[in-house]
């Protein structure tokens, strides 16, 4: 059996179709959707996320704001900005990048933000949303595995999901939202002994640990959905993710590959918060 592949890249254009339909309703309204990105020090990942951020949000019809600082900024100096922004009515949406310099504390940082601003859904108040059912904002990345699932039509009720990785901005919120959706989770991590003997029960295998090749095909049930949120270099330089695709791909039902996976529907789930946030500031 070779697996049918999620294409995040197609699915990522289809969410971003649906939020700039919902952004021309708000700007009917008079109200311009805005994003406002604080980019803290010369990361070149990090730059080149935030480019793509801008981007999209600008092809949806979104404004987005970068704000630039020096790697060497004061701590206090950031928290007086998100402070600001939480401040200012005309932003929506409020996004610090991460990782953040080693002299800040990051969680002291997302705290700050409002969390009714909060589109990365990092703040304690948007994860106890999730924990409760309660409205609250998503973190991209899981919350974009989820819609891949829902892309391919697949009931997870009842269903054995397998998180492996135990992240508060990935496998946790992970998990809650298969939860969710009904199906029975385990959550995998590095002090997991015997990872495969969990793997190969699994309907469904998200891989969420910053690691090439934690899921081989021996670990793999056959017609498996294996979603790939890893995002590693191999040994030439080349994007890779945690799944072993090339193996894993002979084995499951179906697998998102990397890149065109996960990553773009990272970014997609973003535009998709920032204009929830919009229309419930409002009203
Ligand atoms: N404030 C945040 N910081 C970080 C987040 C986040 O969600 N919020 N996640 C990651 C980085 N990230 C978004 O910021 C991100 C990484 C990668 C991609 C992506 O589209 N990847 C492409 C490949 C890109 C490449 O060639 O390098 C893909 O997988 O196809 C999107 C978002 C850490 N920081």
């Amino acid at each position: 059996m070779t697996a049918q592949i999620i294409d995040g890249n197609a699915l990522a254009k289809k969410v971003r179709e649906e939020v700039a339909g919902r952004t021309a309703a708000l700007k009917a309204r008079g109200i311009q959707p805005h994003l406002a990105i604080i980019l803290v020090g010369e990361d070149p990942a990090s730059q080149v996320y935030v480019k793509h951020k801008v981007a999209d949000s600008e092809q949806t019809g979104l404004k987005a704001t970068l704000e630039r600082y020096p790697a060497t900024m004061a701590e206090a100096d950031l928290l007086a900005r998100v402070r600001a922004l939480n401040a200012d009515a005309s932003v929506h949406g409020i996004l610090v990048q991460l990782p953040l310099p080693k002299h800040m504390d990051t969680h002291k940082v997302i705290e700050a933000i409002s969390p009714a601003k909060d589109v990365d859904g990092f703040h304690v108040a948007s994860a106890g949303a999730l924990l409760v059912g309660q409205p609250g904002f998503w973190p991209c990345t899981p919350y974009g595995c989820l819609k891949m699932l829902d892309s391919i039509g697949y009931d997870l009720k009842g269903k054995h999901a397998v998180v492996i990785g135990r992240s508060n901005i990935v496998g946790k919120p992970m998990a809650m939202m298969l939860l969710g959706r009904d199906a029975t989770v385990t959550i995998c991590h590095s002090r997991t002994t015997n990872l495969a003997e969990f793997t190969r029960q699994a309907d469904v295998v998200v891989a969420a640990v910053g690691r090439r090749d934690v899921l081989t095909a021996g670990m793999v049930k056959p017609g498996a959905v294996v979603i790939d949120v890893g995002m590693n270099r191999n040994d030439e330089g080349k994007l890779c993710g945690d799944v072993d695709f090339a193996g894993v791909k002979e084995v499951a039902g179906w697998i998102t590959p990397v890149p065109g996976g996960v990553g773009p529907m990272t970014r997609a789930m973003l535009l998709v918060n920032t204009i929830e946030a919009a229309e419930r500031a409002a009203g």
